[in-house]
């Protein structure tokens, strides 16, 4: 039953027939944990409400004679609260936002609707930080093998992409360098591909696999020589021939249907995979492509000819999680991790559109001075 204000009063009979009965209920409610506003429902004398009044719409209350609240706010409201983001979901200092319907003149149905609401947290999922390397490379590897368990509960592999750039350092810290955690990995169920691989062959120094191997398979081996996961690396063969959509296209048959996790960087540029922003590449960001890896080319970043995973490969995953380290990240995710991420960023359009998935794993210079709530990862 309705808790707020208007339900009470109407409860103890004083709104029918006391003219014009207009609720502002406050602030003071809160939904699974959550503070929300209520819309003041403006009735004519003596009507009440047609139906239930009560909605909640994405975490806000909504108290309104419509049976579709959804179509009155869903496009100003962000997307759904998760259980892991609701623990930080917290109202900003920001201003409410105000819809009104105008009032139809004479009308003895419900003729006003002001909607009062909390505007979108800051930020939407929850971002894990640390004032160390170390202590980050070590719940990062956590949060992996928790992602291990989930997937070998759900069938006998673990599907992991991975990025290349500094994300592999954390990788090596963290589930290589540690004993206790290297053996809680189950690294033959383990299948290994790449979020995006430079089209270069694979003992070059700008190989995703090749930093993978130099970061993770090595190190692995000279630990008490552990066969680390089969890893899916690009046809070499093809490097050099000028047949880069063939290239992509052979990788794209070797994935699996979903991924159980995505392990993603963010460039300076707010660039993840070997998605870039701007113009020139914005045909690597169409959702509605059946490409699950596409070629991507003229990289503003050198190489120029990669291959990356396309948006339909990233929402289709289990979990992704981005990593981000060091006060050269700070200006970009300050652009990613507000209220209005700029989602001209794909790293923060894959933050936005996949919220309910998502997760940072970012250190304190990263974030400094950002509305970012110091949390770490409860394992
Ligand atoms: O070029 C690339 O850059 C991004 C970000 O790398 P970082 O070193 O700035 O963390 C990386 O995620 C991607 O895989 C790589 O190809």
């Amino acid at each position: 039953m309705c808790a707020c204000a208007w339900e009470r009063k109407k409860r103890r009979g004083a709104g029918a027939g006391a003219g014009r009965a207009s609720l502002r209920t406050g602030r003071d409610i809160t939904l699974d944990g959550m503070p929300c506003t209520h819309v003041t429902c403006a009735m004519p004398n003596g009507c009440a409400p047609a139906r239930d009044v009560y909605h909640t719409v994405r975490g806000v209350s909504l108290h309104t004679d419509s049976q579709d609240p959804q179509r009155h706010l869903a496009r100003a409201l962000p997307s759904p609260p998760t259980n892991a983001t609701r623990a930080i979901y917290r109202r900003p200092a920001l201003p409410y936002i105000k819809t009104r319907r105008p009032r139809a003149a004479g009308l003895h149905a419900p003729t006003a609707l002001h909607a009062h609401f909390l505007p979108p947290p800051v930020p939407m999922v929850p971002v894990y930080t640390y004032d160390d390397s170390a202590a980050l490379s070590r719940d990062l590897a956590l949060y992996i093998l928790a992602q291990q368990d989930a997937a070998l509960q759900r069938g006998d592999r673990f599907n992991l992409a991975v990025s290349g750039g500094s994300l592999l350092k954390a990788l090596r810290a963290g589930l290589v360098e540690d004993a206790e955690l290297r053996a809680r990995a189950n690294w033959a169920r383990w299948h290994v591909f790449f979020c995006d691989e430079r089209i270069v062959p694979l003992e070059h120094a700008d190989s995703n696999y090749g930093a993978f191997k130099a970061q993770v398979l090595d190190p692995l081996l000279q630990h008490d020589g552990v066969l680390g996961p089969t890893c899916y690396a690009i046809n070499e063969s093809l490097v050099g021939l000028g047949e880069n959509d063939r290239l992509a296209a052979e990788y794209e048959s070797l994935l699996p249907a979903q991924f159980d996790l995505i392990l993603l960087g963010c460039g300076p540029d707010g660039h993840t995979c070997s998605l870039f922003p701007g113009d020139t590449h914005s045909y690597l960001l169409d959702a509605n492509t059946d490409r699950r890896v596409a070629w991507c080319h003229s990289s503003p970043k050198p190489p120029a000819d990669r291959i990356t995973f396309t948006l339909p490969t990233l929402a289709s995953a289990h979990a992704l999680c981005f990593v981000a380290e060091g006060a050269a990240k700070q200006p970009v995710l300050q652009r990613i991790l507000q209220s209005s991420p700029d989602t001209s960023l794909p790293a923060a359009l894959v933050t936005d559109r996949f919220a309910q998935r998502v997760s940072w794993f970012v250190d304190s210079a990263a974030v400094q001075d950002l509305s970012v709530p110091a949390v770490t990862y409860n394992h």
